[in-house]
């Protein structure tokens, strides 16, 4: 049976009254059924009833990335400059989330937003617009850019620490770790790394774009770029992905043995 994977949804408006959906893009869906071998579930942002109810039945955790930004309140940042999107349901699920999962050792994978919200949750602050900080690059996509591969193609390059997590999780794949090339469509990034977050990459302008989680008792990584644009066909993003699945079937292999053993207990 595969892993139950939970995908984080973003609460966008449809139709032509703009009525609330909760919505997650089609490429994590494939991504879970396809390298992860897991079975996708759709996360609504309805709030903490999520990690409440939910999570305990969850063998891992995707954090998506959206074009939304985290509430600045979650880090007693500025408010957004006028038009910048937020999603506060989602922030209300994603960020009580995230603390519990890395607490009960979830497997948990965070992309993009994914990965702000996952600094922010465990007390660190986002710069809002990298572009406009001295010495810094323009990480970001246009919104409407809609040619596929410059939107989503490999846009500069991130130094990976060596005995890093990151590095052991590609261990054995040809790759430079002083220049692995990334997609990049991202206007915010880490300004204050959380306590635990350990940092494990960063571009060029010295912007995080990987870490992991001191002390987490399970797989818990976070990535600035999107691997689930290139997994077909660049094997490191593919390995996140295959570790992250594996992280995720131990996990669910346990907690069905821990389901069994009172029962079996208590029948001897
Ligand atoms: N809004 C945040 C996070 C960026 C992010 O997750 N981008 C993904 C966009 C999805 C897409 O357009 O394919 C920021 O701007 O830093």
């Amino acid at each position: 049976m595969r892993p139950l994977i939970g995908i984080s949804c973003c609460v966008k408006p449809f139709g032509p009254t703009g009525m609330p959906n909760h919505a997650a893009s089609d490429h994590y869906v494939r991504v879970i059924l396809g390298p992860v071998e897991g079975m996708p579930v759709l996360l609504p942002a309805a709030g903490e009833a999520i990690s409440r109810e939910l999570l305990s039945r969850l063998d891992g955790l995707l954090l998506t990335g959206s074009r939304s930004n985290v509430c600045p309140v979650y880090y007693d940042g500025p408010q957004h400059a006028e038009g910048t999107p937020e999603d506060e349901a989602r922030d209300a699920t994603t960020l009580p989330l995230i603390r519990a999962a890395i607490a009960a050792g979830v497997p948990l994978l965070a992309i993009c937003r994914g990965f702000q919200e996952l600094n922010v949750a465990l007390g660190g602050s986002l710069d809002q617009r990298i572009q406009d900080l001295e010495g810094r690059m323009d990480h970001s996509t246009p919104a409407d850019q809609a040619i596929v591969r410059v939107r989503t193609g490999k846009a500069h390059s991130v130094r990976v620490a060596a005995g890093s997590g990151l590095a052991r999780l590609w261990a054995g794949l040809d790759y430079d770790a002083a220049a692995v090339p990334v997609n990049s469509l991202h206007n915010q990034g880490v300004a204050r790394p959380a306590p635990r977050l350990r940092p494990e990459a960063w571009a060029p302008d010295g912007t995080i774009e990987a870490a992991s989680i001191e002390g987490a008792p399970g797989f818990a990584v976070g990535v600035q770029w999107h691997p689930e644009y290139d997994w077909e066909r660049d094997p490191l993003s593919r390995r996140i992905f295959e570790r992250f699945g594996a992280a995720a079937e131990e996990f669910a292999r346990r907690r069905m043995l821990n389901r069994a053993l009172p029962s079996a207990v208590a029948a001897e």
